[in-house]
């Protein structure tokens, strides 16, 4: 059994959980009462490279990250300092994350908001949807092919966007095929949790122009960021540095200028 095999068991009993408390029928009419979601694409497309900041406790391969006891207030750090969004890690188990971090980062910033989960059913995407999440993650390497197109579909039709989270290759076309429109690249290797910072640069070939990718994992300050951004990514997306580090608006704020500036992205 994987890594993530494992969370995933987690996340199956949990849901079930949750669903048995909370009808999809009284999670559709919550929908209707919540803001619509942030257009997060043009967001991070008005960005040379964007930094999406993560909201991130603990974390299987390392363990106790941060005591983070108001995440809303983290999150209104890392917009002040100028991420492009922010990413909520909801899972309970390996994470200590919840729905609840989310409702407080969503309710703390205008920047959208990401729900970082492991998605295996449309239920949670309502869920995602109601709590006022603008991005749901999709990791390809937990869904077969006809759910991950239905997970993405159901993600769009409620008009949030879609981070569709690569490894290698065959994932990558997966994503593609499923009609993916911003491309995650994580560097970190779910069999082994090593980071592989050159797996950015090998993927993003494959990615179309016009179709955006983040570059998720492993990044610890505007080096890494820069390194992404001469193999084409769009945006960055930073957990543990930015949580675990001395001063999380600083860490953000040297990311967000390196990404800025006029020398990074240069002709794409
Ligand atoms: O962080 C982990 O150990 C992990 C293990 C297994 C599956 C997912 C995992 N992390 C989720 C993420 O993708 C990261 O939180 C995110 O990319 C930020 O990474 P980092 O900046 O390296 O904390």
């Amino acid at each position: 059994m994987t890594v993530l095999d494992e969370i995933i068991a987690g996340v199956r009993a949990d849901l079930a959980e949750r669903e048995s408390q909370t009808p999809l029928d009284v999670l559709k009419q919550r929908v209707e009462k919540v803001p619509d979601p942030r257009d997060a694409l043009a967001v991070l497309r008005a960005r040379r490279v964007a930094v999406i900041a993560e909201v991130k406790r603990r974390s299987p391969s390392k363990g106790d990250l941060a005591n983070i006891p108001d995440p809303g207030k983290l999150a209104g750090i890392y917009e002040t300092a100028g991420a492009a969004a922010v990413s909520v890690l909801t899972e309970k188990h390996r994470f200590g994350g919840s729905l609840a971090d989310l409702d407080a980062v969503r309710v703390a910033v205008d920047v959208p908001v990401l729900r970082k989960d492991f998605i295996v059913a449309p239920y949670q995407i309502w869920e995602a949807r109601a709590h006022g999440a603008d991005l749901v993650l999709l990791i390809v390497a937990a869904l077969d092919q006809p759910r991950l197109v239905g997970l993405l579909e159901r993600i769009e039709s409620l008009g949030m966007t879609a981070l569709v989270e690569v490894h290698d290759e065959e994932e990558t076309h997966r994503a593609l095929d499923a009609g993916a429109r911003l491309i995650g690249v994580n560097a970190r290797d779910l069999k082994t949790l090593e980071i592989r910072r050159d797996t950015f640069a090998r993927l993003a070939p494959l990615v179309p122009p016009g179709i955006l990718k983040v570059a998720e994992s492993g990044i610890r300050g505007p080096r890494d960021l820069l390194g992404y951004a001469e193999a084409g990514a769009d945006a960055v997306l930073v957990g543990e540095a930015a949580v675990s580090g001395p001063d999380p608006r600083q860490t953000v704020a040297d990311l967000v200028a390196a990404g800025a500036h006029p020398a990074t992205k240069v002709g794409r």
